[in-house]
């Protein structure tokens, strides 16, 4: 197996490159295969083009196709054997095909023509047979040239071959049967159990019939008795269904929520997309099945559809889907972009369908995979539009439908973090407010669109500033009397950068809330930078940035009885640690990260009024 030799050139010998078949063999066995398994794909594949090209002879030549061409393996445990009624070899073909590596008869100069012809293409797939075996023994007829003589080809994983011809006795039909004897180090690939579990594998929706023999005496038995599921009829569409969820709970062990039929005639494409039962984590990816011409390619394809898609796992066979050499993957080309918004509009129709129609199983849908739909409504507004009303949230109410909630709050408030909504959920459901935890990926955007399908809907960020101005003030004479109190509580957490404000808020239970955005901590961190930073080229910067850097407002809860008595406190030092009590555990309540300083303030003033406490106790 060297390329052959080119003539000599006037201006020093033209030499040809060697090619060394272990070395190559290396790299298609670590880096292109993914296991050496797929040397039984590769002569399936083999088989079915060739049976392939036998159809395509001239009628003379096809009319002695025998009545039923198929494709027959054998493995005993010392051979493996796949023959085929296909078109066969002659020995110039053996020379030009079998014996020069990348040549392959299936290489077209139309691309199209080829795709849509032959699973092969690049020459090298025969190789694969060295993972598992020394030596490929090829007997071969034409059916091209039906008087030309047998033809027998031996290659080594050496690089070495020899071809000889035989009488026609030796094989008296067209075809091919290809040989291998497996090396000892390679029987977990080629023991007769695991050849018939690979060819079912790989070829139980081959369109040519594949017949196992175990070399046992008994009756060989069909690989793929049925054809695929999607190809055959049904006495009703309830048992067709039926046979469809049957067929993807075979194939990747859970039972679908629901089963979409898949059919692109455009490039002969059959399948099922199964709806995944349960949530999967968003952007996790699932490998779908891809068959091409009825063999399995890859199990693990994530290309042939969009990255939203991820609540489906799906099994299609291709006519016209190209593989890559390790066949492995598909080839990026237009027709798999096609094929992959082909495929996401059939998915997005059965999304409307069941919006439409079949409300239980929508919701059942939406329960297991709202992220995955929010992150399709961001981009898609025919799906918003169907699926907005219906689609979960977190809301002062519990977890509701957008258009549940907005039925009972004219004005529909939203956070910008998951924080804020902590902060001021059960403050502001007693105020009366509602409010949407806009924290989650996807979730402000979404709500912020409500209007656009309920127009009577008002949406507005709720930002701590708007909720301040929802709790009632005190009494002018209250504000006077705590005011010594506020004062020292003000100068104790100054340090913070945080107001002191007295008010009266629902529930009374409460006794302080922490109002403190996200965007404000950034600010005061950027101004406390630019101080210490001033002069340097950094302080310039960061001064020139800084806006009013914004204070965080811890809010004092006059209706609470704790901090009733907290104001009237007169000894400076114990006012100063209620003080900071109240933000310590405020700022917990808001269930933020805590900064070093804010841990160890709660842990000193808790300290501090125990000892406190115990004094007054001895
Ligand atoms: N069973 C067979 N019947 C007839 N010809 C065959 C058979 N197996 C192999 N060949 C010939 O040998 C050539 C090389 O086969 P090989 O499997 O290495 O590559 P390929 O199928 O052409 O392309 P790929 O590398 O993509 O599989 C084929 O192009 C074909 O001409």
């Amino acid at each position: 197996m060297t390329l052959p030799d080119a003539p000599s050139g006037p201006l020093g010998a033209d030499r040809t490159f060697q090619v060394d078949l272990r070395g190559l063999v290396d790299l298609l066995s670590h880096h292109l295969y993914s296991s050496p398994r797929v040397y039984l794909r590769e002569l399936l594949q083999n088989a079915v083009d060739a049976l392939t090209a036998r159809r395509q002879l001239t009628p003379a030549a096809a009319a002695a196709v025998p009545a039923a061409p198929g494709i027959r393996l054998y493995a005993d445990g010392g051979v493996v054997r796949v023959e085929d009624d296909g078109v066969g070899l002659t020995e110039a073909d053996v020379h030009s095909f079998l014996a020069t590596i990348g040549r392959s008869s299936k290489r077209a100069d139309s691309i199209a023509q080829q795709r849509a012809d032959f699973i092969g293409q690049f020459g090298i797939g025969l190789l694969s047979c060295f993972l598992v075996a020394d030596e490929i023994h090829v007997l071969s007829r034409s059916a091209r040239t039906p008087d030309a003589p047998v033809v027998e080809w031996r290659g080594r994983g050496d690089g070495r071959y020899t071809v000889r011809t035989l009488p026609a006795s030796a094989r008296p039909r067209p075809g091919t049967t290809v040989t291998l004897t497996p090396r000892a180090d390679a029987a977990e690939w080629t023991r007769p159990s695991q050849v018939h579990a690979l060819a079912r594998h790989f070829g139980s929706l081959l369109r040519h019939p594949v017949s196992f023999d175990d070399g046992s005496g008994a009756p060989a038995v069909p690989v793929n008795p049925e054809p695929a599921p999607w190809a055959q009829a049904y006495p009703t569409p309830g048992a067709r269904s039926r046979a469809l969820a049957a067929y993807g709970e075979e194939v990747f062990g859970f039972t679908p929520l629901d089963t979409i039929e898949l059919d692109l005639p455009a490039v002969g494409l059959k399948g099922i997309a199964c709806v995944l039962p349960e949530t999967v984590p968003a952007g996790r990816r699932h490998g779908h099945r891809v068959h091409v011409k009825g063999m399995l390619l890859s199990e693990q394809a994530e290309e042939i559809l969009p990255e939203w898609a991820f609540f489906v796992r799906c099994v299609v066979d291709a006519e016209a889907l190209r593989p890559t050499a390790s066949r492995e993957s598909l080839y990026e080309d237009d027709t798999l972009a096609a094929v992959r918004e082909a495929l996401a509009e059939r998915l997005r129709a059965w999304i409307a369908r069941a919006a439409a129609s079949d409300p239980d199983l929508l919701g059942r849908f939406l329960q297991a995979h709202h992220l995955a739909v929010k992150s399709l409504a961001v981009h898609d507004d025919e799906i918003l539009r169907m699926l907005l009303p219906w689609l979960p949230f977190e809301t002062t109410d519990g977890h509701t439908t957008l258009d549940e909630f907005a039925r009972t709050h004219r004005t529909v408030l939203v956070t910008s973090s998951v924080e804020e909504f902590r902060q001021v959920a059960a403050i502001a459901s007693a105020a009366g407010l509602g409010v949407v935890n806009g924290g989650y990926t996807y979730d402000r955007d979404l709500v912020h669109r409500l209007p656009e399908i309920r127009p009577e809907a008002t949406v507005a960020d709720l930002d701590p500033e708007t909720l301040t101005a929802h709790l009632d003030p005190v009494d002018r004479e209250t504000e006077l009397a705590a005011a010594a109190y506020l004062a020292r509580a003000r100068d104790a957490l100054a340090v913070f950068d945080c107001d002191v404000a007295l008010r009266t808020f629902q529930p009374a239970s409460a006794p302080a809330l922490l109002v403190d955005s996200r965007e404000a901590r950034h600010e005061r961190t950027r101004s406390q930078l630019a101080r210490e930073q001033q002069g340097g080229v950094w302080g310039d910067i960061l001064g020139a940035l800084r806006q009013e850097a914004p204070r965080a407002q811890l809010i004092l809860n006059q209706l609470n009885p704790l901090v009733r008595t907290a104001v009237t406190i007169d000894e400076p030092e114990l006012a100063r640690t209620s003080a900071e009590a109240l933000y310590g555990q405020a700022a917990m309540l808001s269930r933020r990260p805590l900064r070093p300083a804010e841990s160890s303030l709660i842990n000193r003033s808790f300290l501090d009024l125990l000892a406190h406490a115990l004094r007054k106790d001895s």
